[in-house]
């Protein structure tokens, strides 16, 4: 791809979309993002961190690594901001310059020192997390292009798991884990410097330090819950609005419905306005608690010092002390805050990874580069969901090397699910489905399109060249190819009609190419994909009765005779040259046989080629 703002499209030879978009294996999930798998959310939360550290253990010495610098950072901090008091207090008196020297040598080390681990810290940290965030980004990727089915049905939701939701495992080690255990670690050592000064001045400190390290964070916690519990489904809500809006605005313009729409999108965002307004106020509310604990805490451990007989420079350094560390642990509330909010996303991820995969084709059997294959499907089953009626129910069907086999039937028959079953984008769960007697899943998978593949619903064309969109096909095929696949699917002329020919821009989605046009470019890519069975679904869509009838039938003449052909159609013209015509109706196969007995036998098939003929008759006598 030359052009920057064109999207590479993918390797693999065809398009594996349409009925292959199933929902099947998702688990359900909670507003929360807690999957139903993980049983109840608080376990399902620790699992998810579980699952994390699993992860993080190959890393773990650079993620320690981490922590210690994080903790020394922090040590760093309080030990300046202590020698920094004793400094000053001490200076007061007016003592020899020789007894300030370590403290002022001091206070220069600590403030020089803090910034260079403050530094090497977050290189380290960074350095471990990202490593295990990529990592993880293949993982997911590969989990997702194992379950080609699902990825097809949810792309956003697929992205999203890509994208954000792997962030949040980066957010949770550095933002939470990282500089949770170090404050915890410098609170219990300041705890433990401030006994060795005075026992009875470290109880109000401990007491403090509990106070703004453990009970503030999880009051932030539980806010942020069920603040997330009200906020997460009104964002969604709003993500939604904006794709309605300005996805359908010509279709809200045309119907008139333009302001109900924007004013339900209003007042959503002023309800989230609302929202968030409030969860800010009580975030603010429990930082200002944390804030006037530290006071009190200081307060606190100055007169307990103080009854201790401890010095007065002692106390000043106490106190001081006491702030800073109070403040060490006060960060915990805001990485409560985070780890609350990184919940869904975290959940998300380690579910999907510890789900059980429905990996349809998951075999390492290499496909023969012969052209002729043996497809088989006995007694296929494919249900989408639970208790709904199947999409097939026990359908068989032979096709041998060079056979020509078309799928007809009323909307909603199975039609596009049969296709997705042939290219392996939606596993049967019941009965087989074999290539060359062998059951599809046993091959690999990137090689699958080879034998089996072509032309499936909603085609996506790429926001690239027509030659780029094309040799996604078959990259590296010349200009003839080129030339007899888009001739056989007519789309020749208007290729030879563009000044830049080839090389053509056709807009994202194909938007600067018409219906047909579209349709023609992605019939055009199947054909030079040329596997040895050709899976047609609807490759005459959008084009008028003649120029279907023609594209059909140069289609058909561009296939070698050795390989096979399924045709989907709700047009049954320019099926009698097929071997079989096999009639769908609510997913099992009403009639089978070939054009002529189908049109003479009583049935859906006959009715429904009287309806095209008349139909098609009518709209020759009309065309000029
Ligand atoms: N991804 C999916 N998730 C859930 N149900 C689905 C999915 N795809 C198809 N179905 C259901 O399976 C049944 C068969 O659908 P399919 O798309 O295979 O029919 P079709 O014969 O190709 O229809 P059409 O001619 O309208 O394209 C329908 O009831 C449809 O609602």
């Amino acid at each position: 791809m030359s052009r920057p703002d064109a999207g590479p499209p993918p390797e693999p030879a065809t398009t594996t979309n349409g009925p292959g978009r199933t929902d099947r294996p998702a688990a359900p999930t909670d507003e929360a993002g807690t999957t139903a798998q993980s049983g109840t959310p608080e376990r399902g939360r620790l699992d998810a961190e579980r699952t994390v550290l699993r992860l993080a253990r190959p890393y773990l010495r650079r993620l320690l690594g981490a922590g210690l610098l994080a903790t020394a950072t922090e040590l760093a901090a309080l030990a300046l901001m202590a020698t920094a008091t004793w400094l000053l207090m001490s200076a007061a008196g007016r003592p020899p310059l020789d007894r300030l020297t370590v403290a002022i040598v001091a206070v220069r080390a600590l403030a020089i020192g803090r910034g260079v681990l403050r530094y090497t810290e977050r290189l380290t940290g960074h350095d471990a997390v990202l490593r295990i965030v990529t990592d993880l980004r293949a993982r997911v990727f590969a989990t997702l292009a194992a379950r080609r089915s699902t990825a097809g049905q949810r792309s956003g939701d697929a992205l999203s798991r890509l994208v954000s939701d792997v962030d949040t495992v980066q957010d949770l080690l550095l933002r939470v884990l990282v500089p949770g255990a170090a404050a915890a670690t410098v609170s219990v050592l300041a705890v433990v410097g401030a006994a060795l000064v005075s026992p009875a001045a470290a109880v109000p400190l401990a007491v403090g330090l509990l106070l703004t390290g453990v009970a503030l964070p999880l009051l932030a916690a539980v806010l942020t819950r069920r603040g997330a519990a009200e906020v997460a489904p009104l964002r969604g809500a709003l993500a939604s609005d904006a794709v309605d809006l300005t996805h359908g605005a010509a279709d809200l313009a045309a119907f008139g419905a333009t302001g109900a729409a924007l004013r339900a999108a209003t007042e959503r965002a002023d309800r989230l306005a609302r929202l968030e307004r409030r969860l800010a106020a009580t975030g603010f509310a429990v930082d200002a608690l944390g804030v006037l604990i530290a006071g009190v805490t200081s307060a606190a451990v100055v007169v307990a010092a103080l009854r201790a007989d401890v010095s007065g420079v002692m106390v000043g350094v106490l106190a001081v002390g006491t702030l800073a560390a109070a403040e060490v642990t006060s960060a915990l509330i805001g990485a409560a805050r985070q780890w609350t909010g990184l919940r869904a996303g975290l959940t998300r991820v380690t579910a999907l990874l510890t789900a059980p995969t429905d990996a349809p084709s998951t075999g390492d059997r290499p496909v023969t580069a012969a052209a002729g294959h043996h497809v088989r499907l006995d007694g296929v089953v494919v249900r989408y969901r639970e208790g709904a009626p199947p999409a097939l129910d026990g359908v068989d069907l032979d096709l041998p090397a060079g056979r020509r086999v078309a799928v007809v039937g009323p909307s909603g028959a199975g039609k596009s699910t049969l296709a997705a079953v042939l290219t392996g984008a939606v596993p049967p769960d019941r009965g087989r489905v074999t290539l060359d007697g062998v059951e599809l899943s046993a091959y690999r998978s990137e090689e699958l399109p080879r034998a089996i593949g072509g032309l499936l619903a909603e085609a996506h064309v790429f926001h690239a060249t027509v030659r780029e969109n094309l040799l996604l096909g078959r990259g590296g095929a010349d200009d003839a190819a080129l030339d007899a696949a888009a001739r056989a699917a007519g789309l020749l002329d208007w290729v030879r009609d563009q000044p830049e020919r080839w090389d053509t821009v056709v807009g994202e989605d194909g938007g600067q190419l018409s219906g047909g046009q579209r349709q023609r470019l992605a019939l055009a890519r199947a054909l030079l994909a040329a596997p040895g069975l050709l899976v047609l679904d609807e490759p005459t869509e959008g084009l008028d009765p003649t120029a279907a009838d023609d594209v059909l039938a140069s289609t058909l003449a561009a296939v070698p005779a050795d390989h096979s052909v399924l045709l989907i159609s709700h047009r049954l013209s320019g099926l009698d040259g097929f071997d079989e015509v096999v009639v769908l109706d609510a997913g099992q196969v009403a009639q089978r046989g070939r054009h002529d007995e189908l049109v003479a036998a009583p049935g859906w098939y006959c009715d429904q080629w009287l309806i095209q003929v008349a139909a098609e008759q009518g709209y020759l006598a009309l065309a000029p």
